[in-house]
């Protein structure tokens, strides 16, 4: 991290294979902050945050994550600026033949943790922190919608993150419980996390204003409106 800023991106052009998808993108986002994603489908969202967890490598521009400069990002440290990110995506659920205790186990196992009552105690704590540690033992399909997200966000916990991505997090939440896990993440920040949600849910980001950027014709808008 260079003081307090998690994400730059400077003069950034990103490409799917030959296709520009978008360019001369400038991205700050800082300890903390809380930054909506927006724009149509097929605008570039994914490819924004695959750029960041080093997923698409960028052509031209300098771009830094969590430390990491991305332009010369060899494949082996990927995995390590993956630990500093906190994923929420919808494709990237609860195994569901594991206890919620045995899910958070086998991401630290994964991540390199080893001590067995350091990793029993970190599970705990994170699910403090998303409210559910009487869950420990269950089965996801013993949880409803919202609290297998809660459990996806304490899983991105885990490690610390310096940044949590979240792409459509409350994609197939009802209203009420949308605004629970956007409650949630927005606490998150305030504890200097940083967030950014990638949304098409217009009707939560006006519950929760904050900063909104957004792809649209091949660049990212700051300060954008809905
Ligand atoms: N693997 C790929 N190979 C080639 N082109 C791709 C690939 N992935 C995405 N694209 C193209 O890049 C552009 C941006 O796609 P991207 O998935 O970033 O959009 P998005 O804003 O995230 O869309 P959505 O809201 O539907 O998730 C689109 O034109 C898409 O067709």
């Amino acid at each position: 991290m260079i003081g307090n800023s998690i994400i730059k991106l400077n003069n950034v052009d990103i490409f799917q294979q030959a296709h520009l998808v978008l360019s001369n993108v400038d991205l700050h986002v800082d300890k903390g902050d809380f930054v909506w994603l927006i724009g149509q489908t097929g605008s570039g969202k994914s490819s924004l945050l695959k750029v960041i967890y080093g997923d698409l490598g960028i052509k031209n521009g300098t771009g830094h994550a969590c430390g990491y400069e991305l332009s010369k990002l060899p494949g082996r440290d990927v995995p390590y600026l993956r630990r500093k990110l906190g994923i929420v995506f919808q494709d990237f659920q609860l195994l569901t033949d594991r206890t919620i205790e045995q899910n958070l186990l086998f991401v630290m196992r994964a991540t390199g943790w080893k001590d067995k009552k350091l990793m029993a105690d970190r599970a705990l704590d994170v699910l403090e922190k998303v409210g559910l540690r009487s869950k420990l033992k269950k089965m996801p399909h013993e949880l409803s919608g919202g609290e297998q997200q809660r459990v996806v966000i304490a899983r991105a916990l885990l490690n610390d993150p310096e940044i949590i991505l979240a792409d459509e997090p409350t994609g197939n939440l009802d209203p009420e419980t949308s605004e629970e896990i956007v409650l949630l993440l927005k606490q998150i920040s305030q504890s200097g996390t940083a967030v950014l949600v990638a949304t098409h849910d217009y009707h939560i980001i006006r519950a929760f204003p904050s900063r909104i950027i957004k792809c649209e014709n091949g660049k990212v808008l700051e300060d954008a409106e809905i």
